[in-house]
């Protein structure tokens, strides 16, 4: 890179400095004046780097910016997307991203014993003891996304022909994950409020046993499901499962960095988390974390001898293929951990912003919630089948009216044309936006002349 490519870049990159703060201090606003002061501030910044991105100079620069102004989705947008809220990254994992893209960069300093978690500097070995405290369990790694967790387990745990129980709101990857180990899945039917009880988990362990002859090898469970974000009973189930001396995996995909996790009050044996999901870290990202009882099963190291070379890769983790994530995906997740530790404590006050909102959206006439409500999560499902639906059946923009309008008012995530059963999540939005979100719905309802019950409203 040349020099004045150099320069280029390292201004952007302050440029975008500028624009975080900016954007850091706008849900924290108080008075109208600040605020569009601020707002100012974002659109000037914006302006030179949209100048940068559509002028003559140096086309990588032009790359790059056009790259780093993706971001203003976030600014500009209220994003109420079901599944991006809570893996959205800090500044700090952004800047991560570009410190240690390249993919060995975690690894300068790897010293003998040769394994990722061993690394001290970037501090990676104590990122590890961290993560595992953090759901209280003993031991943790990284790794690729929550469903590479399930894999490592049910391909430690699980042989041909073997029985997994799953419930039935079970992600697919959870299927696969047991597929891949030549297990079958069976699964737990829910009970009229679309929960999996740990009665129902004791007659499917029976059931499979009558049908098999053999117990499940695992019980597999998500605390919130990714349909309807109903919780489940977790505790009673892990108590269950142990009751016939199944171990317990806990799915913690919609858990784990944004509400408090402790693995070992459930009775988890393996804790689960997603990283991209709800660690506010880059894809692919997640963590298995375990037990002294099974970490020397689940991070059994290789056997392996050459038959030739004789040679052995002794501290390897088998299930782990040697090492996990690298450069900056990793260290993406560590720099976002701070703020997603202390995130967790505001858990209480992100799912009253859920009720409120939803509130809201139940006083307009025909509104359903199809999740439990109250909502004990940021993400729910709705059906508005009785409300926008029925002006989409009028409307000659259909079921895209709703996405329009709410796009026109700079809100977007809601999958575009789908105005019948869908599903959003308000994690992270301030209490501002959460009442703006309120007006809005409310207002493109009074608008198409549904029944807005406002004198409901808190
Ligand atoms: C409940 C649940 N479990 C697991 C996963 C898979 O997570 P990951 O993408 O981290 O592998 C998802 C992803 O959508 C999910 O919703």
């Amino acid at each position: 890179m040349d020099i004045r490519t150099q320069k280029t870049f390292e201004a952007l990159f302050a440029l975008e400095d500028i624009r975080e703060v900016f954007r850091q201090a706008l849900p924290n606003t108080t008075s109208p004046e600040d605020e569009q002061a601020i707002r100012e501030g974002v659109d000037k910044v914006r302006k030179i780097l949209d100048d940068i991105q559509s002028g003559t100079g140096n086309a990588e620069v032009r790359k790059i910016a056009g790259t780093i102004d993706i971001r203003s989705r976030e600014e500009n947008y209220i994003n109420i997307q079901p599944i991006q809220a809570a893996g959205r990254l800090t500044p700090e994992a952004r800047k991560a991203l570009l410190a240690y893209g390249d993919g060995y960069s975690t690894c300068d300093a790897c010293r003998k014993p040769f394994r990722l978690d061993k690394i001290s500097n970037p501090p990676i070995a104590p990122f590890h003891e961290e993560l595992a405290r953090f759901v209280n369990m003993d031991q943790a790694r990284v790794v690729p996304g929550a469903r590479r967790g399930f894999q490592a387990v049910a391909s430690t745990l699980v042989s041909k022909g073997d029985s997994v129980v799953v419930s039935a709101l079970a992600h697919y990857t959870e299927f696969l994950a047991v597929e891949e180990a030549g297990g079958v899945v069976k699964e737990i039917p829910l009970n009229e409020k679309n929960l999996v009880t740990p009665d129902a988990v004791a007659e499917k362990i029976e059931a499979v046993k009558q049908e098999t002859g053999k117990l499940p090898v695992l019980v597999m469970i998500d605390h919130f499901d990714y349909q309807y974000a109903n919780e489940h009973d977790v505790k009673g189930i892990a108590k269950v499962a142990h009751q016939y001396d199944i171990p317990f995996l806990y799915n913690g995909a919609y858990t784990v960095g944004v509400m408090p996790v402790d693995g070992k009050n459930i009775g988890a044996d393996f804790v689960v988390g997603s990283g991209h999901k709800s660690m506010a870290s880059p894809a692919p990202s997640g963590v298995l974390a375990t037990t002294d009882e099974w970490a020397p099963k689940i991070f059994r190291t290789t056997q392996m001898v050459g038959d030739i070379t004789k040679r052995k890769f002794g501290i390897k983790e088998v299930e782990m293929l040697g090492c996990t994530l690298m450069g900056s995906t990793l260290i993406g997740m560590m720099a976002s951990f701070p703020t997603v530790r202390e995130r967790v404590n505001h858990w209480d006050e992100e799912v009253k912003k859920s009720n409120y909102f939803l509130d809201g959206v139940l006083n307009i006439e025909g509104s359903k919630v199809l999740s439990e409500f109250p909502r004990k999560h940021t993400l729910s499902k709705v059906d508005t089948t009785k409300s926008f639906d029925t002006v989409a059946q009028r409307h000659k923009r259909k079921g895209f009216f709703l996405s329009d309008e709410l796009s026109g008012k700079g809100i977007i995530g809601e999958f575009a044309g789908a105005t019948r059963v869908w599903k959003l999540n308000t994690y992270g939005l301030s209490w501002e936006k959460i009442h703006y979100l309120v007006d809005t719905f409310q207002d493109i309802a009074d608008k198409h002349e549904l029944q807005v019950n406002r004198s409901q409203l808190l």
